[in-house]
């Protein structure tokens, strides 16, 4: 068998992005899904629908009674209360892209990092996103205009706790410009994919290697 035929394969990580409310980690997840390859976690969440949001692309909207249930029924890989709303992540989604081999994208909050890293810290990434200042932060809930006033004003009531948060992350990324900020995160998930403990095969490969006959 040639050499390359036996490139090993890789197991699928979960990148997971955090951050207070307003520092860009949609924006930048949405980028990341559609030039890297990465399946994005739809969450479940109670909290009403924005204007632009669409059912299935950015939640699957439900109401306390089901989200209580998947919860139940453990139907959620990790669940939290943010900003007075429940969130999760559907559990079956994850489990058949990671068995499929394919890397998945998360945008959840700290509370359901912490839970995933506890059942798999080996394959998860995490980043946290920082605003370059707490006016900056406000400006971009301001500028985004989904949210009333009373929710932008809770939102940066929770970020100074949501940001004590960030040396509990592998990475920590500020997104001053949007370009750099994904370029850092690329660079990151390039460098992880290609870690010695995420292939798998190696050992055969490195043997096949060795015994290769040169002409
Ligand atoms: N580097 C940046 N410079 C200027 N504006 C930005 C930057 N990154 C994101 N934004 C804008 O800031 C606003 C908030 O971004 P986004 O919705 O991605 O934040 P978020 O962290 O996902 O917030 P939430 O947790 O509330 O969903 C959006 O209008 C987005 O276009
Ligand atoms: N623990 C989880 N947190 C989640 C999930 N989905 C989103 N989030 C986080 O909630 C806040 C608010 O999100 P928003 O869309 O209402 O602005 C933010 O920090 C998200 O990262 C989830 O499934 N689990």
């Amino acid at each position: 068998m040639a050499a390359e035929t036996l490139h090993p394969a890789r197991r699928g990580l979960m990148l997971i992005l955090s951050s207070p409310s307003g520092a860009g980690k949609t924006t930048l997840t949405r980028n990341l899904k559609s030039e890297n390859n990465l399946d994005l976690s739809i969450s479940v969440t109670t909290r009403a629908k924005r204007p632009s949001e669409i059912e299935g692309v950015h939640y699957r909207f439900i109401d306390r009674a089901a989200f209580d249930a998947m919860r139940q029924h453990n139907d959620l890989l990790e669940w939290a209360e943010v900003h007075g709303n429940g969130y999760g992540t559907p559990r079956k989604e994850v489990e058949a892209s990671l068995a499929a081999g394919r890397d998945v994208l998360f945008d959840i909050d700290w509370q359901g990092t912490q839970q995933i890293v506890k059942k798999a810290r080996a394959d998860v990434v995490t980043i946290f996103i920082l605003p370059p200042s707490m006016a900056e932060l406000r400006s971009r809930l301001i500028r985004r205009a989904e949210d009333a006033e009373d929710v932008i004003v809770k939102r940066l009531a929770n970020a100074r706790d949501e940001i004590a948060r960030w040396s509990q992350y592998d990475y920590v990324i500020v997104n001053h410009d949007l370009q750099t900020a994904y370029e850092q995160i690329k660079a990151i998930l390039t460098a992880e994919r290609l870690k010695r403990s995420r292939a798998v095969g190696l050992n055969d490969f490195v043997d096949q290697l060795l015994t290769e006959q040169l002409p």
